[in-house]
């Protein structure tokens, strides 16, 4: 053991500030703006550095935006993964989509019975859940496969991308099916209904009714349908455009979903799946990338093999976890920061923390932040727990909201909480390890292009900090390096209980 794993190994603490960016201090920038003595405080009196959490560097493309999921995967993995957008972007550069034997036998199907084929996805460039160009090639293979009618069922975004951009995406799907010579615009709706995930079936089912049903709001233009929503590109109420025709999902017609992520499609595509199939109506159903449905939806790209991460190095080397976060990043400690794996290890505890009623981020940007750091502080406090692996929302989830002083009040509330975990972990002889997933309260706005500052409740492709306490203050605190990426997170928290990287981790220990 190296003189820095003596001075460290021990019990510790991996507190992930959902969210959590570095800019230069600027009037959108809200954690810049925040009264944070503690995060403050963190970075320069102990050892500290910034980690890439976007683009290459973690498996997305150049230049990409982090999430959430690829973020918590590539922390648990200790390497960087090929993340689904990735492989989606493999497949359409070297034509293995287009001509995927699983699409082709649907598309052939379709188009020999006369039969229609749906498209549903959300619309933007956002790379987070969807990419609009990906629907491009799909629409290449219906044409190349004959495939005469199309319908595309459009969801708008507003979160991913700035708001009121849905227009221009929109105008971009119309030019994708006429170079691709098949394909109409057909229903219009929002993400805050088609994507939510938090089982609100109310939402979810007015999705399903346009989808399947064609029910929804007439709408003779786009702009028509996107203007009737008060509430942004996110909540475009569903509509159908009537130019379309009949647009409902007939018996023997193919449907292919074209989110990469599945997080926020899951539920629709269950529902989906099901009201068709209570109704009598046999349809092929694929998807463009892996979905965690109930339903077996086949995919047409498969995910990256994330396994040998952090999850199995503990249970091989018998360490006990307690991961707790609230409902909105419970999955993200668990599900995704073990490689996307759904068995819980003996050694692991879950701990959940929800909330009363309808979350409002802007009104309660403290959403259950007591509730969550007195799970932590409970857990730091047991003899039997080697790791603490903790979620910090409110930085990411309020900031999504674009409203700029519920994310400072957000920025905080973190703070403060921030400062009782360091207190528990100081008591309880612990180090803490405190990362941020990926980028977005550091950028509140963006520039639009009529060149005006428009709030944006996005991610980002800043570096995010990491910053290491040690367990006792008067230990000696070697430096980190300048350069570090979320894959070195892994290697350093095994470094920190006084175990080695795993063997399939490619990231370094920090020290
Ligand atoms: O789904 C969302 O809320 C956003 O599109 C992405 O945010 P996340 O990656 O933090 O979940
Ligand atoms: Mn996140
Ligand atoms: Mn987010």
């Amino acid at each position: 053991m190296s003189a820095s794993e003596t001075a460290f190994a021990g019990p510790g603490i991996l507190l992930v500030l959902d969210g959590w960016g570095r800019a230069p201090a600027a009037d959108d920038n809200a954690l810049a703006l925040a009264h944070t003595p503690v995060l403050d405080e963190l970075v320069t009196r102990f050892p500290s550095t910034l980690a890439d959490a976007s683009g290459e560097a973690v498996g997305l493309l150049a230049g990409t935006v982090g999430n959430s999921e690829i973020g918590h995967m590539v922390i648990g993995a200790g390497r960087p993964l090929p993340y689904d957008s990735l492989l989606v972007q493999q497949a359409i550069d070297n034509g293995t989509l287009r001509t995927h034997p699983r699409l082709g036998a649907v598309l052939d199907k379709t188009a020999a019975a006369g039969r229609a084929l749906h498209l549903i996805g959300l619309c933007s460039d956002g790379q987070i859940h969807a990419h609009v160009e990906h629907l491009g090639d799909l629409l290449t293979a219906a044409a190349t496969h004959q495939v005469k009618r199309v319908f595309i069922h459009a969801i708008t975004d507003g979160r991913d991308v700035a708001d009121h951009t849905a227009p221009a995406y929109l105008a971009r799907v119309a030019e994708l099916a006429d170079r691709a010579g098949t394909g109409r615009l057909a229903t219009l709706i929002g993400r805050g209904y088609a994507m939510d995930k938090a089982g609100n079936l109310d939402l979810t089912e007015q999705a399903v009714a346009l989808v399947a049903d064609g029910r929804g709001m007439p709408a003779d233009s786009l702009d028509q349908a996107v203007a009737a929503s008060g509430r942004g590109d996110e909540w475009v109420p569903a509509s159908v455009l009537t130019a379309a025709g009949s647009t409902a999902i007939a018996d023997g017609d193919a449907v292919v979903w074209f989110n990469f992520r599945s997080d926020r499609i899951q539920q629709f595509a269950d529902r989906l799946y099901e009201h068709l199939a209570a109704t009598g109506r046999s349809v092929d159903m694929l998807s463009l990338a892996q979905y965690d449905t109930r339903a077996a939806i086949p995919a047409l790209v498969e995910r990256a093999d994330a396994s040998g991460g952090l999850a199995d190095e503990l249970a091989a080397a018998g360490l006990r976890s307690v991961r707790i976060a609230e409902a909105e990043k419970f999955e993200h400690v668990t599900y995704y920061i073990n490689g996307r794996d759904t068995s819980v290890r003996a050694v692991e505890e879950h701990v959940r923390i929800t909330g009363e009623g309808k979350p409002d981020y802007i009104a309660r940007p403290q959403m259950n932040l007591d509730r969550v750091t007195a799970a932590v502080v409970r857990a730091a406090g047991r003899a039997d727990v080697d790791l603490v692996v903790a979620n910090l929302a409110n930085i990411d989830v309020v900031a999504h909201t674009g409203h700029l002083a519920a994310t400072v009040t957000a920025c905080e509330a973190t703070d403060a909480a921030v400062g009782r975990i360091l207190d528990a972990a100081r008591d309880n002889g612990r180090w803490v390890l405190a990362v941020g997933d990926h980028g977005n309260a550091e950028k509140m706005t963006k520039r639009a292009p009529d060149g005006t500052a428009r709030p944006y409740g996005g991610h980002t492709t800043n570096p995010v900090p990491l910053v290491i306490v040690p367990a006792r203050e008067n230990r000696p605190v070697p430096s980190l390096p300048e350069q570090a990426t979320l894959a070195d997170v892994a290697p350093t928290v095994l470094r920190l209980l006084g175990h080695k990287p795993g063997s399939a981790m490619t990231g370094r220990p920090l020290l």
